[in-house]
């Protein structure tokens, strides 16, 4: 039987492979995206969109129905819980560089919905959902990509496959490129409630960075859920994690020791890797998202990396597959724009985001950084640029 064709073969269903698949479609690229999962989960996973990607969501024609579906927050602050300090940022401050002054928080499975029923409506794309790929082989002319269903292996042929597997990339694993970094020996633990934690936190914003010297947390709203992101011991099982006591303990550490009983949504608890993959492409075969890079979730930059990332490639692989482009240079640009930016930008912002919260913001050059902060609107914009990731953007669009 001969393997199915399609232009772009995406390994990997999540917001980063989607969002390329929709891209590509939209122009016309016949696209086909496998998904292990058998629907898209409703998980616990990144949330923030910020405003650089609503940006791109807005060019795809995506905004507003996130945006209906969606939460914004347009400000979001520090606060030291040992002298009650409050540091407030407002996206507004950058309103003039950008159509969207707040970040959307809209949890990724949503905005992996809206794509997936927009992807069905078109003849140009397929998505397979329950299956998983599980090999590759290429050649001068294009990529053998073998996939398992429940029922069966099937085989694709494509001229160019993307990794967007994930963490676990199969891809990544096939192309043998190490995967350069650390694991953090914590683990984070994420709550969500629909308790009105707002009633007994006067200071609270949409999204807030709590340091509590050894401790911290990070408290952020979603539509009809508050998230809670605390760290906890690795060496406790997974049992002793996600217990009763332990999830009074942390709403105890946050509304004090008079705190109510308050019952939670989800409990999940993960590992947390910074990790770049040391090469995003072998001749039809890229990595992107998850499957290239991870980072921790302080500052909501991991899902949103993986969107530049698809953002990034589709202006690669539209003028190959279109107008017959050469495809070494535009696919190399690719690599050295993203890998260097995840390495300057992604990466050295996360690590100093966590270390910042641990030090917390009683340590006098943190406090004396966002005093400046407040104080002086040039260093505040310019800041408010970093975490937005607008100013990874410019750097990236910067390396030839
Ligand atoms: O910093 C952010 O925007 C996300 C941090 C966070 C908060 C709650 C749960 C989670 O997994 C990450």
């Amino acid at each position: 039987m001969q393997a199915e064709h399609c232009q772009v073969l995406i390994a990997g269903g999540g917001p980063t492979g989607m969002v390329l698949a929709y891209a590509l479609a939209l122009q016309g690229v016949e696209v086909r995206v496998l998904e292990s999962t058998p629907r898209s989960l409703e998980d616990m996973r990144a949330s923030t969109i910020h405003p650089p990607t609503l940006d791109m969501l807005k060019t795809l024609g995506l905004l507003d129905e996130l945006q209906e579906i969606g939460l914004k927050a347009p400000v979001y602050q520090y606060h030291n819980r040992q002298t009650g300090a409050s540091y407030s940022f407002d996206l507004h401050d950058i309103a003039d560089l950008t159509e969207h002054p707040y970040r959307l928080q809209c949890e990724q499975f949503k905005l992996v919905r809206v794509i997936v029923e927009r992807l069905k409506a078109m003849p140009n794309a397929h998505v397979e959902f329950g299956t998983m790929a599980l090999h590759f082989e290429q050649d001068a002319d294009g990529v053998t990509v073998n996939a398992e269903t429940p029922m069966a292996i099937k085989t694709y042929r494509t001229d160019y496959l993307i990794g967007a597997d994930g963490a676990n990339s199969t891809v990544r694993k096939w192309l043998g490129t190490e995967f350069d970094g650390f694991t953090y020996p914590e683990f984070f633990l994420t709550l969500s409630t629909d308790y009105p934690i707002e009633a007994h936190l006067p200071w609270v914003a949409g999204v807030n960075y709590v340091a509590d010297p050894p401790k911290w947390c990070v408290l952020l709203r979603v539509p009809e859920l508050w998230r809670i992101l605390v760290p906890v011991s690795g060496d406790e099982s997974d049992e002793a994690v996600t217990s009763d006591a332990r999830k009074d303990e942390v709403f105890r550490q946050l509304l004090g020791p008079d705190a109510p009983t308050i019952t939670t949504k989800h409990r999940t608890v993960y590992r947390v890797h910074q990790r770049v993959a040391k090469t995003f492409r072998d001749k039809r075969v890229l990595l992107m998202g998850d499957a290239a890079h991870l980072n921790n979730p302080l500052g909501g930059f991991g899902m949103n990396s993986g969107i530049h990332d698809a953002w990034n490639l589709k202006d690669k692989l539209l003028p190959i597959l279109l107008e017959g482009a050469n495809p070494d240079p535009l696919l190399d640009r690719y690599e050295r724009q993203r890998r260097k930016v995840t390495y300057d930008f992604v990466q050295a912002q996360t690590i100093a985001n966590k270390k910042a919260l641990e030090e917390g913001l009683a340590s006098s050059s943190r406090e004396a950084h966002f005093t400046k902060l407040s104080n002086d609107r040039d260093a505040r914009r310019a800041y408010l640029l970093e975490q937005s990731m607008y100013a990874s953007l410019k750097r990236e669009a910067e390396i030839p």
